[in-house]
């Protein structure tokens, strides 16, 4: 059942009208082979028994049977294929959208451990696997027992021991295919991974063309790449080259049945334990009944391939998500850390963290590099829950907190804006779709990024590159805070941007802010002075525990940590705060 469930990424409901066509199709061509057995008789019948004539009009008749059975074939075999394909392609649409759906769910920790070309070939590639299995390999395997089962069966009545010679090697073969499934699944997951790779590769290879080209690496990114091609040429040689004997060694078996028979035979009439007509029969069936067996062997090995990849895809849709309650959010907005520590899977980054966000102030996290400031905007924001200790929204816990509902109450202004291969007017009204082309006109207004859109050749409707390619640092950023503005969500995180800017956006930038967060819960991780300076509270860390917290001017009296930076900076004519 595990395969089943797997083949199908499971689906495997949707197996059952593809297999059930294929076992009529199949049963459907036991009629024509049916009737030649019988024409064969009619044929030999006045040679063998002196006296008999050739009954020429029932022969007419097999001739009419043929010729209609193949017309029904051919009428059945298209619903069967049509159905068999649209099973196949339904279930990879909707489960590559599922997939793609539980992979926003997912935490980010389990995200950022796997590589994102692999999750790109699992929906691609996998679900491709999975389309041939339903389509193809399963109902074949199944239909290509049916003619075999019903000669069996008929021959066995015929004359039990030339039946038994006919299928003497059958269990062998198929004994053979089964203990070597498990290599089979070893080379294959090896295999897997190699093409994997590969593809990891190719994507990195091609992410990182333009930083190649100006550090001049091309040579070297290429070899890794080029190494890449030739493990996955070995692995599929190996694959091949191991398992493709196993099958020929299998199918060669089941051929050795028909000289086995054919041996066996000549005895018996020789003996006069068998007519000659009988003989003729299994000699007809004996050179039909390999073929359909040995595709079925054939189609095994691939078969289990293609369910590896359907189990990937299952163990993925197995991977819990973070859940919690939608209830309404409480009205004190307070945000609190108790005693939170958390690490990314190695040392912890943030320790035994105790610090308040009241609602409606600012808050500015400051620090030197790595001292998780970024880490405490992502716990705010659920991507990941503490593993230690817990944090509360107005004194609900957020672990309890479903985390698209919590997320509908923050606007999170990240430093790498990414901006989707869209319009700029759908661009910013990410957070709010339904929002009219008014709002996200006064939106924009506010976050000083109407002149420039107004300026591009299409105004809203200019359409952005994937990731903002076509427009400036300044420029998304200010894209991003009009998303944030249009969103109009009590709870502001921002993580301010740290490349420099020219006087000119820098103060449209802080413009745009400042209209942010007008009477908002502000977080911000701050590398301006002026946020700083005009924050509520200070909040510093150092390797990831509180330093020390106030506001500007005590902490600069109290002559810490923040003094320190702070001066440093002053020195170095610089206005950032954090590194
Ligand atoms: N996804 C991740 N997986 C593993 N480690 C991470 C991850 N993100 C951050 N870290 C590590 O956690 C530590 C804190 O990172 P964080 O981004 O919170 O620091 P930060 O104070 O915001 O730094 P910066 O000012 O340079 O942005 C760093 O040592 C960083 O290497």
């Amino acid at each position: 059942m595990k395969v089943l469930h797997n083949i199908t990424a499971g689906n495997p409901r949707q197996l059952l009208k593809p297999v059930l066509y294929s076992l009529l199709s199949n049963l459907a061509a036991v009629f024509p082979f049916a009737l030649i057995i019988e024409a064969v008789r009619l044929i030999f019948e006045p040679y063998i028994s002196p006296g008999m004539v050739l009954q020429t009009e029932r022969l007419w008749w097999i001739c009419g049977g043929l010729a209609a059975t193949a017309v029904l074939m051919f009428l059945s075999e298209i619903p069967a294929y049509r159905s068999a394909y649209r099973g196949a392609y339904n279930v990879a649409a909707q489960g590559r959208a599922e997939l793609a759906e539980h992979l926003r769910k997912l935490p980010l920790g389990y995200l950022t451990r796997r590589d994102p070309g692999d999750l790109a070939n699992m929906i691609m590639g996998d679900f491709t696997l999975v389309e041939t299995g339903i389509s193809h390999l399963l109902p074949q395997l199944a239909g290509a027992f049916v003619l075999p089962l019903f000669a069996l069966s008929g021959m066995l009545m015929l004359d039990f021991r030339m039946a038994l010679a006919m299928f003497a090697a059958l269990p062998f073969a198929l004994l053979m295919m089964i203990l070597s499934s498990r290599l089979r699944r070893r080379l294959g997951a090896s295999h897997m991974r190699a093409k994997l790779n590969a593809a990891n590769r190719l994507q990195e290879y091609l992410n990182g063309i333009r930083v190649m080209k100006a550090y001049n690496l091309t040579g070297q990114r290429f070899v890794r790449l080029e190494h890449s091609f030739k493990t996955l040429m070995k692995e599929s040689i190996r694959l091949e080259g191991i398992f493709g004997p196993v099958i020929l060694t299998a199918m060669g078996l089941l051929r050795a049945g028909l000289p086995l028979m054919v041996y066996i035979g000549v005895h018996l009439l020789l003996g006069g334990e068998l007519g000659v007509l009988q003989f003729a029969v299994f000699l007809v069936v004996g050179t039909r009944i390999y073929d359909p067996l040995t595709n079925a062997l054939a189609n095994y090995a691939e078969f289990r391939y293609n369910e590896q990849a359907g189990g990937r895809i299952v163990d993925l849709l197995n991977e819990p998500f973070m859940t919690g309650e939608s209830a309404p959010l409480p009205q004190n907005g307070d945000i609190t850390f108790r005693n939170v520590t958390f690490g990314y899977g190695g040392e912890p980054v943030l320790k035994d963290l105790s610090i308040v966000l009241p609602q409606g102030s600012l808050t500015a996290i400051v620090g030197p590099s790595g001292s998780g400031k970024s880490t405490v905007l992502r716990l705010i924001s659920r991507f990941y829950d503490p593993n230690e200790g817990h944090i509360t929204l107005g004194g609900r816990k957020l672990s309890e907190i479903e985390p698209e509902h919590l997320l509908k109450a923050v606007s999170v202004v990240f430093q790498d804006v990414y901006l989707f291969q869209d319009t700029i007017g759908n661009n910013i009204a990410f957070g709010r779709p339904e929002a009219s082309h008014e709002e996200i006109r006064r939106a924009a207004e506010t976050a000083r990024c109407h002149d420039f859109i107004m300026k591009l050749p299409m105004g809203y409707d200019t359409p952005v590159g994937e990731g903002g390619s076509t427009l400036s640092g300044g420029e998304k950023q200010r894209i991003s805070i009009a998303r944030a503005i249009l969103k109009d969500a009590p709870l502001v995180l921002l993580d301010e941007a740290t490349a420099s800017l020219d006087p000119q956006n820098e103060a449209e930038i802080q413009q745009a802010i400042d209209a942010l967060i007008q009477g908002r819960t502000v977080v911000v991780i701050a590398h301006r002075l002026k946020t700083v300076r005009g924050a509520d509270n200070i909040i510093v860390l150092e390797e990831g525990r509180l330093a020390e917290q106030g506001r500007h001017e005590a902490l600069l009296a109290s002559e810490g940590l923040y003094a320190r930076l702070w001066k440093l900076q002053q020195q170095s004519g610089g206005f950032r705060i954090s590194s």
